[in-house]
């Protein structure tokens, strides 16, 4: 409960009173510039009273806002468009045949609508590709919470694919640079080594490096891939990618279900992060699950996403989170294997680190990416673990109040401007098919 309706503005002082967190009813305090100023169960009184807005956390959970390290947000408007199909077959006559369509426009609401479903199920940050990107950040700017974004660089060894592809990214980069948005970052997004020469993943590499952003790339999602890759380029996907530069500190690879061991150790040493996108996989059938024990073992920084609405069908990292755990026990055949307390660091801490943003955990001088759950719900009762209950039973319709960088975006399970989103995301999504299906 809020008490002060004026809340949803940023620069604003604010109290979140009686919320549990590590089990412990805990008091927030948030400055002005949306940091954590303190937080603990002994902060009182002097914060409370300088506090313009007091928030009631009692008989909720206090995380932070989860991290979406994979997603194509804008997808959210071919949602049930193609299912239960062949990933190559769904992708090519499907997807792309319907995304040539595509307008700033459509991403700009699709975006919107991805923005608003994450907000509703507690993600504060994500990790988007696609195109017409600088429509997305206007959208996801107004949205109030963060995204990386990149341009989906696709230039199937043609020279003047590649040429438009390098001009769009650069341009997308120097837009999201320009804009001076710590909400907003820019990256580098080769699609997949199946769809990007070598001479383009040579030159993502080198601008990630000198713009110092992220590499977002596809990386072995399908068998088909491994075994297409050794006959183009006689290296498995890893080992060629990195031949071309591409695997850093700064890499993010999706997928990433087909690696051997020695990926594993290679994507390890060269310190790249992996996004675990289990609901996409299963979907798809890819045949095999992201190898989780190998990529800990080669201290890789695992983390999780959702990939495009096509493939999952939705954005609830509460939903990825058990279907990560899930996976992975049920593939290795190990009942043991990604227990809860990791599949949540997963989905914030190591997000948060992949991403490059300073949230990720509840703490003292860290930007106010915060979520409240209500407890009072029958999937949060009783609560002998907090984390299981959150990984395992509740979904993303428990969060009640979501804040990013100090600010509130839904509050009571209410966020304004909600019904004009979704009323113009149907009618845009009706019109791109429409268009898709009787060209001019
Ligand atoms: C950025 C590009 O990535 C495509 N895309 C969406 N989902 C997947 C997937 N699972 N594998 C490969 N590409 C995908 C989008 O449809 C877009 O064309
Ligand atoms: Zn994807």
């Amino acid at each position: 409960m809020t008490e002060n309706t004026d809340s949803y503005e940023q620069n604003r002082t604010k109290f979140i009173q009686n919320a549990l967190i590590d089990g412990k009813k805990q008091n927030i305090y948030i400055d002005e510039s949306g940091i954590i100023r303190s937080v603990g169960t002994d902060i009182g009184k002097e914060f409370r009273s300088e506090a313009e807005c007091i928030i009631d956390a009692s008989g909720m959970v206090a995380i932070p806002g989860l991290v979406n390290t994979h997603t194509h947000a804008a997808m959210s408007l071919l949602r049930g468009y193609a299912d239960d199909m062949h990933l190559q077959e769904w992708l090519s006559e499907k997807i792309w045949p319907l995304e040539a369509h595509l307008t700033g426009e459509d991403v700009y609401w699709g975006t919107k609508l991805a923005s608003l479903e994450m907000i509703r199920s507690g993600t504060t940050s994500f990790n988007d590709m696609y195109f017409f990107m600088k429509d997305a950040a206007r959208a996801v700017d107004e949205s109030g919470i963060r995204a990386t974004f990149c341009h989906g660089f696709i230039d199937f060894d043609s020279p003047e694919k590649r040429e438009n592809e390098i001009a769009a990214t650069k341009d997308l980069v120097s837009h999201i640079k320009s804009l001076q948005n710590p909400r907003l970052k820019a990256a580098v997004g080769p699609h997949a080594p199946y769809t990007v020469s070598r001479e383009g993943l040579e030159w993502c590499a080198e601008f990630s490096e000198t713009e110092d952003i992220m590499l977002h790339i596809h990386l072995s999602e399908t068998e088909g891939e491994v075994e297409g890759c050794i006959e183009k380029h006689g290296m498995r996907p890893a080992a060629f990618l990195d031949s071309c530069g591409c695997l850093s500190e700064h890499t993010l690879a999706a997928h990433c279900c087909w690696l051997d061991d020695d990926e594993c150790r290679l994507l390890g040493s060269r310190n790249v992060s992996v996004s675990h996108n289990p609901s996409s996989n299963m979907k798809l059938a890819v045949k095999r699950a992201l190898p989780y024990q190998a990529l800990k073992d080669a201290g890789v920084n695992i983390t999780l996403g959702t990939d495009g609405c096509s493939s999952n069908n939705n954005l609830d990292m509460f939903e990825e989170m058990k279907f990560a755990a899930l996976l992975q026990k049920f593939f290795w055949n190990s009942d043991t294997l990604l227990p809860a307390d990791e599949a949540f660091s997963m989905a914030t801490s190591n997000g948060a680190k992949a991403l490059g943003v300073s949230t990720g955990t509840i703490q003292e001088g860290l930007p106010a990416d915060i979520v409240l759950i209500d407890t009072a719900t029958p999937s949060m009762v009783p609560m002998h673990n907090c984390v299981s209950n959150i990984v395992y039973s509740c979904s993303g319709g428990a969060v009640d109040t979501v804040i990013c960088d100090g600010r509130i975006l839904m509050s009571d399970k209410t966020i304004p401007g909600e019904a004009e989103i979704l009323g113009k995301a149907q009618e845009i999504a009706s019109q791109l098919v429409e268009r898709a299906n009787n060209p001019q």
